[in-house]
């Protein structure tokens, strides 16, 4: 039955204290001895002492894995202390616990993962270590790939989107900024990831509501179980749950792609409950790799592969994808970031624009619209569908005539691998898996 406990133990405490405690504790099937020799003989002791079986590897992440596995608990309850534990060990023992389901307590901590749920249909969720680490560009992009082996539906739980969850059928009518800026106009987050999602790639959405957000990825509010049971009566076939910022729906989908920014740092991958995102994933996406030193790279796919060996990990770049003509005009370019515009200015240009006014304030709206004001001379503004971009952004160009380019981010491989082939592969095998 579920309601038992596990203990972390060590041997810097006397087999007597340990007891002591496991008598208070009560309900404890058994115990993972995690090192430590000050005050005991040896493990067996304590064995005897506590009466229950203990555990013990070398690597005591792997010990209290096999306990896991072999027992069915729910908590982790975590006697233990300097100088046996730190705060990496910790917060490695609670990535654990999340990927088991199991509750982490300690004297003055409690970490409790949301359950995860199935969905009936098979679904592939996109998750990412971050805000603006890529999430939505290559679920776009997955969704655009999986089209040609699947009816995909994109569940997005946006900090901006609606309380109830709404269906925008992007396969079957074009999102214009018309249709945007009238969005706004009722009040709505019109640059949601429901609605980019619909627009860079033509298929069914459905936007969902999030607040808050918890360490190990958990929102604290949110409308995705409703969001889910719409895509679940739809006829699409294959349902890709899409997080926002750092947290990912509370579902244990078939498969999972994780967007890691090599911008971020190291410790939030590889420390914190970096480990529990990473150990979920089937792809790796390493967004941004062309803009740190080839040495940092190289040190976050060793964190990575350190954590998950089998994780198929994808250095990429993103590249401009306008959704409209832009040669042979002169545009204003509009992003989130002066990283962001350095790296697409000279793509967009290659195309044939004329790139005479840039702004990488989209997410700042008492700068964007100062930068607005000085954009003369321009027959279009090219702009991502983030933040700003409908309610201030196209409500401008469309006030003054001007033509609206929404631009998406397209990541390419920048290490001889094919990500696309690898989303089909794992769209493949999630399919068949379920079928
Ligand atoms: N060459 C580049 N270098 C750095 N950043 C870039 C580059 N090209 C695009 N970007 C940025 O990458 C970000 C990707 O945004 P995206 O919305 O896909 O991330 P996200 O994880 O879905 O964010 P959110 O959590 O807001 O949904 C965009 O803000 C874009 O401006
Ligand atoms: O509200 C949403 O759908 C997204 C995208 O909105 P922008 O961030 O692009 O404005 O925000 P999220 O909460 O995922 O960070």
């Amino acid at each position: 039955m579920k309601n038992r406990r596990l203990v972390l133990i060590d041997g810097e405490h006397y087999p007597d204290v340990t007891a002591w405690a496991v008598e208070r504790l009560g309900d404890v099937c058994c115990a993972v001895f995690l090192g430590g020799s000050e005050k005991i003989r040896d493990i067996r002791d304590i064995e005897e002492r506590l009466g229950i079986p203990v555990y013990y590897a070398g690597d005591y992440l792997a010990a209290l894995a096999r306990a896991l596995r072999e027992n069915d608990v729910c908590e982790v309850v975590d006697l233990s202390d300097e100088p046996v534990l730190n705060y990496e060990d910790r917060f490695r023992i609670a990535s654990l616990c999340m990927l088991h389901g199991v509750t982490y307590r300690g004297a003055d901590f409690t970490f409790t993962p949301r359950p995860l749920k199935r969905t009936r249909k098979p679904s592939l969720a996109v998750i990412g270590t971050g805000k603006r680490v890529g999430k939505t560009a290559v679920s776009g992009f997955i969704a655009r790939t999986l089209k040609e082996i699947a009816n995909p539906v994109i569940v997005t739980m946006g900090r901006g989107g609606p309380e109830e969850p709404e269906l925008i059928e992007g396969d079957k009518f074009e999102i214009t900024p018309e249709f945007l800026v009238k969005l706004a106009g009722e009040g709505k987050h019109a640059a949601s990831d429901h609605f980019e999602n619909a627009l860079t790639s033509r298929v069914v959405t459905i936007g969902c509501r999030r607040c808050g957000g918890g360490m190990a990825g958990f929102s604290f509010f949110d409308v995705v179980d409703e969001g889910v049971k719409l895509a679940e009566s739809l006829p699409n076939d294959l349902i890709i749950l899409e997080g926002s910022g750092a947290t990912f729906p509370a579902y244990r989908a078939d498969g999972y792609v994780l967007m890691v920014s090599a911008a971020q740092k190291p410790d939030f991958i590889g420390g914190y409950f970096g480990p529990f995102r990473l150990s979920l994933a089937d792809i790796v996406v390493v967004t941004m790799a062309d803009s740190v030193p080839r040495g940092r790279l190289r040190k976050l796919e060793r964190i990575i592969l350190e954590i998950n060996p089998d994780a198929d990990v994808h250095l990429t770049a993103f590249r401009p994808r306008p959704l409209g003509d832009v040669s042979g005009k002169r545009l204003a370019l509009v992003m989130t970031s002066g990283l962001a515009l350095k790296g697409a200015r000279r793509y967009i240009e290659d195309m044939g624009a004329d790139v005479v006014h840039t702004s990488d304030n989209l997410s700042r709206r008492p700068a964007l619209r100062k930068d607005l004001g000085g954009f003369e001379g321009i027959d279009a503004v090219a702009v991502e569908l983030k933040a700003a971009a409908v309610d201030v952004v196209t409500r401008w160009a469309l006030e003054r005539g001007i033509e609206v380019i929404y631009l998406d981010n397209e990541p390419v491989n920048i290490d001889g691998k094919d990500l696309r082939r690898a989303v089909l592969r794992l769209g493949r095998s999630i399919l068949e898996g379920r079928g």
